[in-house]
C-alpha cells in the first residue's frame, strides 16, 4: 500500500487502468453491516451514477473514498495502484474532491476562507494564506460569479447565508481546484433549475477533461440525461453495474427496490393529485394570513389555506418561501400582519405558540432544526406527541416503541432498531423519521419545507401517500418544493412568491393538469415566479 505522497504519477499509470477500482469493501458500524463486499469501478471521463434506496450504503462507500471512514477490509486502487486513504487530507492529495450531501462548510469562516481551507498551495502554488487571499479571490471570482456569488460575498462569513447558498459555495469549492475524481453526493438538493443546469454543464466539462465523476442522486430522470454508467447498491452490496443507455427507468427501479416496491411508485406517478372534495368544508379557511410583513423579506402577504387542502408555495430561491413559513411558525418576527386559525386571531411569537395553535413543520434544514441527534429514532418520532422523553415511564416507552414501529414499517425507515441513535441513520432515513414525527402530531395545519429532499423515489411515493391520507382526514397541508413537478403532483393550489411578495396563484391544479396538460401548469407557475418586473 502507498501513502498519498507523492500523487500517483502519470508516467506510472497503465494507460487503460481505471481511475478508481474499489474491491470487496466491507464496513460494519455497531450492529449494522453498512458495506458488505461492495465493488465500484470508474473510468476517467466518465459520469458514473451511484444509486440505491435510503440506507443502501452509498454515503458510507463514498466516505471510505474520501478518507472519512476507514473500511474493515477491501482494496482501493487509483489509476492501477493500490492506496490507503486514512484521512480527508490524503484523499485531497490524491485529487479526490467531494461535494457532500450534508453541508460541510465552516460557518465562521468567510466564503473565500472556506474555498481555500487546506488548499492554499493547490490554489496559489504557495503556502501563505495571508499573502494570497486577494490572488485566490481574483482566481475564483469568475467561477463564483457564474454560481451567483458576488465579489463582496466572497469576504462574508458563510454563516450569514442560507442552506441553498451554502450548497453553491460547496460546489464552487469543489470545482476551484479541478480534481481527478469528483464525488457528488446529492449535489442538486434544493438547487433551482438554472443552478442545476449550470452544475450539470460543469460536470460535463470536467468529464471532457478526463475527470472521473461519481454522482449520487435520487433523481432518476437526471441520471438518464447525464450518466454514462450506473452502479446500483442495495443493502450494502453492489447489485448491478450497467451502461445507462442499456437501461430503462423501470429496470433501474427494480434493481434498487425489487419488483413489488416499484408498483407503488408507478401508481403514485400516475395518480392524479388528491380528489378529496369534502363539500363545503373545503371552502372554510383553516388558516388565514393577512398582510404579513417583515421588512426586506416579506411584503404584505395575504392568503388562506382551507380544510382538506394541499397548498403549495412556489417561487425561486430568495423569493421568501421559507421565510414565510418560518414566520407562520413563530421562528421569525413579523413587523405587521395577523394570523387567524379557524377564524380566531392568534399571536404566534414562538414555535411553542405555533404548536399550540395546531401548526407543525418539517423544516428544510433537518440538521439545524429537525433531529435531536443524541436521541433514539423512536424518541425523535414521538417527542412531539408524548412530551419530554426524560419523564418516560413504562407505558410511554411501550407506546413510543409501537408508534415508532408503525412508522418505521410504513415509511421503510432503515434502522437496526427504534432505539438506535438517529445520528447513525443515513440522511434520507433521518428525513423520513422527521416526517413521521410531524405526521404523528396530527396537527390541523402541517407545513413541509422541501419534504422529500434526499429521500429515495420509493419513500417519496410513500410520503406523498401519507400526506394525502392526513389531508383526507381534514388536515390542511402547506408544501414548499423547489421541484415544480412535486408541487404539481401534490398540490390543489399553488401561490407564487417573487422577491418577498405574493405575485399570483394557480388554482385547481388537478383539473388544469387534466385539461391543459402538465407543461402548461408548470409554465404558469414559472412565469409568475420568474417575472423580473416586481
Ligand atoms: N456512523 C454510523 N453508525 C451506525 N450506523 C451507520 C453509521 N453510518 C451509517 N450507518 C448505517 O449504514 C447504513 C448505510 O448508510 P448510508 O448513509 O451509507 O446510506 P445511503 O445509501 O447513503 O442512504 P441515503 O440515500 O439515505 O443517504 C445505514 O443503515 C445507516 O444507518
Amino acid at each position: 500500500m502507498e501513502t498519498p505522497s507523492p500523487v500517483p504519477d502519470e508516467a506510472q499509470r497503465s494507460a487503460d487502468a481505471p481511475h478508481l477500482r474499489m474491491t470487496n469493501i466491507h464496513k460494519r458500524f455497531q450492529g449494522v453491516q453498512a458495506l458488505d463486499g461492495v465493488s465500484l469501478l470508474v473510468h476517467g471521463g466518465e459520469i458514473h451514477a451511484l444509486l440505491g434506496g435510503n440506507g443502501a450504503g452509498k454515503s458510507t462507500l463514498l466516505n471510505v473514498l474520501s478518507g472519512l471512514v476507514i473500511p474493515d477490509s477491501g482494496t482501493i486502487e487509483l489509476a492501477g495502484r493500490e492506496v490507503s486513504i486514512g484521512h480527508p487530507r490524503e484523499a485531497q492529495a490524491f485529487g479526490i474532491s467531494t461535494i457532500h450531501q450534508e453541508l460541510s462548510t465552516v460557518p465562521d469562516l468567510t466564503v473565500l476562507e472556506n474555498i481555500f481551507l487546506g488548499r492554499e498551495k493547490a490554489l496559489t502554488g504557495k503556502g501563505s494564506v495571508l499573502l494570497n487571499r486577494r490572488q485566490i479571490a481574483r482566481q475564483i471570482q469568475d467561477l463564483a460569479g457564474e454560481f451567483g456569488i458576488t465579489r463582496s460575498e466572497l469576504w462574508r462569513p458563510v454563516g450569514e447565508f442560507g442552506a441553498l447558498k451554502k450548497r453553491v459555495i460547496e460546489i464552487v469549492k469543489a470545482l476551484a481546484v479541478p480534481p481527478k475524481i469528483l464525488i457528488l453526493d446529492e449535489p442538486t438538493s434544493g438547487l433551482e433549475e438554472h443552478e442545476k443546469t449550470l452544475l450539470f454543464e460543469h460536470m460535463r466539462s470536467l468529464q471532457r477533461r478526463g475527470v472521473a465523476l461519481i454522482w449520487v442522486t435520487h433523481h432518476l430522470d437526471e441520471v438518464f440525461g447525464l450518466a454514462d454508467v450506473v452502479t446500483v447498491m442495495r443493502d450494502g452490496r453492489t447489485v448491478a453495474r450497467t451502461k445507462t443507455a442499456a437501461l430503462t427507468r423501470r429496470e433501474l427501479a427494480v434493481q434498487m427496490f425489487g419488483g413489488d416496491a416499484t408498483q407503488l411508485m408507478e401508481s403514485a406517478e400516475t395518480l392524479a393529485p388528491s380528489r378529496r372534495r369534502a363539500g363545503d368544508q373545503l371552502d372554510r379557511p383553516r388558516l388565514r394570513a393577512v398582510n404579513l410583513t417583515r421588512p426586506g423579506v416579506l411584503r404584505d402577504i395575504s392568503f388562506d389555506v382551507r380544510r382538506g387542502e394541499i397548498l403549495g408555495i412556489g417561487g425561486l430561491a430568495g423569493a421568501g418561501r421559507t421565510e414565510l413559513v418560518r414566520a407562520l411558525m413563530g421562528l421569525d418576527k413579523l413587523s405587521s400582519g395577523r394570523i387567524e386559525i379557524d377564524g380566531r386571531p392568534r399571536r404566534i411569537a414562538h414555535p411553542k405558540a405555533a404548536y399550540k395553535a395546531g401548526l407543525a413543520m418539517v423544516p428544510e434544514d433537518r440538521k439545524q432544526l429537525g433531529i435531536l441527534p443524541d436521541f433514539s429514532v423512536a424518541e425523535n418520532i414521538s417527542v412531539s406527541e408524548l412530551g419530554p422523553v426524560t419523564a418516560a415511564g413504562v407505558l410511554r416507552g411501550r407506546r413510543e416503541r409501537a408508534l415508532a414501529d408503525s412508522y418505521i414499517r410504513s415509511l421503510g425507515i432503515k434502522t437496526p432498531s427504534p432505539a438506535e441513535p438517529i445520528r447513525n441513520l443515513s440522511g434520507g432515513n433521518q428525513q423520513k423519521a422527521i416526517i413521521a414525527r410531524c405526521l404523528n402530531t396530527k396537527p390541523s395545519i402541517l407545513i413541509f419545507d422541501e419534504p422529500t429532499q434526499g429521500i429515495d423515489i420509493h419513500a417519496k411515493a410513500e410520503v406523498h401517500r401519507l400526506i394525502r391520507d392526513v389531508v383526507e382526514k381534514g388536515t390542511s397541508v402547506i408544501v414548499i418544493a423547489s421541484e415544480f413537478s412535486e408541487l404539481i403532483s401534490l398540490c390543489d393550489r399553488v401561490i407564487v412568491l417573487n422577491r418577498g411578495a405574493l405575485v399570483g396563484e394557480v388554482r385547481d391544479i388537478p383539473h388544469r393538469v387534466a385539461t391543459e396538460g402538465y407543461d402548461a401548469v408548470k409554465h404558469a407557475i414559472i412565469d409568475k415566479a420568474s417575472r423580473a418586473d416586481r
